[in-house]
């Protein structure tokens, strides 16, 4: 803990403990927007397998890929990339080697990580790894694992992995327990490894990292640059506070969240959102967010239960929806939301995208017009006209899904900066340069505190906005020349 103390002193950071949380990362310093608090490489990481594409295992990339011909397990892009993994690889492909066919596919990402950290902390114990005050085997000891709040079938489970851990390492003095133990490590500390527009590539554990708490109004956000992790303030954070991130998706009720971080992180979110919860205002953005609207066309109320529990009452205008009516339409939705996944495995998309619409007209019957369930409706609508270079459709389902995005995200959240960023694109395809800078413009505000100023996914859209800028001042100068 000193060793790691001193580590973090140069980040004007310290690690101090709640009784209520456990260790936290506090400030010894101001921190302003947009600055990075702390940035970590994994101490190890797995990539994903997305349906049939692989990704090198050390940057992540899709392109030139060429599997380890020994293991037949592992893809690298180039040379490169396989020399750096090499120390780690070696002993990992020799134990992957010896696996027959069968073997090989239970693999998952998950067993590999799990794989790679018992190399890494072998290879820290040889010293052919150094271990550093911010990288040892220590940080990942200290990790929480809830092990005596699991569920039964979970542990069975995480006992059966550890197993096929240990008969692929075949290392002596390993202790199953301790394996087992690790993956519910894992559960409740390793982040998903996401590229700038914050599409998932892969598993990491940053040990230093995860030690930051979870707050539904986070005054950080975590993001990354390749693989390593980043923490960069999203508002100013005087000195003595506590760094805090959000670990799940902030956008839903209170309940909501509340089911997310108890099943998956296991404790009880206090955070300042959800002390509210109970108390009107947080009732009335559940009714929003999750709930129905009222049937006068028109009416922008939001919908409760009536004390007698047959229907919803209009909130503002007093318009009662029976619940038979509400269960009808809910049933629709239903059936049709179930076609649409057979269709989406088809991949039909001609047909896909007529079954979302239908979903999106359903729900728009149901739905309070900031729904969470209506916007996830309509950004699957919007990502498949992208995918069919429908660039006009896509407009129009991004512009719908904006005043959501801005109702339920905070000012400086990267998931409002992305969709700016996308309808700004759109615009600008469209030849609707002037809007388009308005949009990219927002995303650039908004990116650049979340994603940092110097990275090249901000620095290529930077140019883009002059690049609108120089075309929209060129557009309205021909126009003042006619
Ligand atoms: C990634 S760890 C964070 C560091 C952890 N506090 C520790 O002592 O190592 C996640 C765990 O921290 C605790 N935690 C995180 N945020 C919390 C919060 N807002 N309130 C209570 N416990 C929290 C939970 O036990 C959670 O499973």
């Amino acid at each position: 803990m000193e060793e790691l103390q001193s580590g973090l002193n140069d980040w004007g950071l310290f690690v101090s403990t709640l009784p209520d949380k456990g260790r936290c990362l506090f400030t010894t310093r101001d921190f302003h927007p947009g600055e990075a608090i702390l940035r970590e490489k994994p101490y190890a990481s797995a990539p994903n397998k997305s349906g049939v594409e692989s990704r090198c295992d050390r940057c992540f990339g899709t392109s030139n890929l060429k599997k380890c011909s020994a293991c037949q397990v592992v893809w690298y892009c180039g040379s490169s990339c396989q020399k750096e993994e090499w120390k780690l690889h070696r002993l990992e492909c020799d134990a992957l080697s010896k696996l027959d066919k069968e073997r090989r596919k239970s693999v998952t990402p998950s067993i590999r990580l799990m794989l790679r950290l018992y190399i890494r902390m072998r290879l820290e114990t040889q010293r052919v790894i150094p271990a550093t005050t911010m990288e040892n085997y220590k940080l990942v000891e200290a990790l929480v694992s809830h092990m005596t709040e699991i569920d039964e079938k979970q542990l069975v489970l995480y006992a059966q992995m550890a197993n096929l851990v240990n008969l692929i390492l075949q290392m002596p003095n390993i202790n199953i327990k301790e394996i087992a133990e690790n993956f519910s490590k894992l559960a409740c500390n390793a982040h998903t490894i996401c590229d700038s527009e914050l599409r998932p590539l892969g598993t990491g554990l940053f040990p230093v990292i995860s030690i930051i708490n979870h707050s539904c109004l986070p005054n950080s956000v975590l993001v990354f640059e390749g693989r390593s992790a980043v923490v960069r303030a999203v508002q100013h954070i005087p000195k003595n506070s506590e760094v805090l991130i959000s670990y799940i998706e902030t956008a839903g009720s209170t309940m909501t969240r509340q089911k997310a971080l108890k099943e998956q992180y296991l404790f009880t979110c206090k955070c300042l959102r959800c002390i509210k919860v109970g108390q009107p205002e947080d009732i009335k953005e559940g009714a929003i967010l999750e709930g129905y609207c009222c049937k006068n066309i028109g009416c922008d109320g939001f919908l409760l239960r009536d004390s007698d529990d047959k229907g919803f009452i209009c909130q503002l205008c007093g318009l009662v929806r029976s619940k038979e009516e509400i269960k009808e339409v809910a049933s629709e939705v239903k059936s049709v939301s179930d076609k649409a996944l057979t269709s989406t495995s088809s991949q039909n998309y001609q047909e896909t995208i007529s079954t979302y619409k239908t979903i999106e007209k359903l729900q728009r019957k149901l739905c309070h017009r900031f729904s969470i369930n209506l916007m996830q409706t309509r950004e699957k609508l919007l990502k498949m006209f992208m995918e069919l270079q429908d660039w006009c459709e896509a407009l129009s389902y991004c512009r719908l899904t904006i005043p959501v995005y801005e109702r339920v995200y905070p000012k400086f959240h990267p998931l409002l900066g992305l969709q700016y960023y996308t309808c700004g694109k759109l615009e600008w395809l469209l030849g609707d340069t002037e809007n388009a800078v308005k949009s990219l413009t927002k995303a650039v505000d908004i990116l650049q505190i979340t994603h940092g100023t110097n990275t090249p996914f901000v620095k290529e859209l930077l140019m883009k906005l002059d690049e609108a800028r120089a075309e929209a001042s060129y557009k309205l100068s021909s126009k003042e020349d006619e």
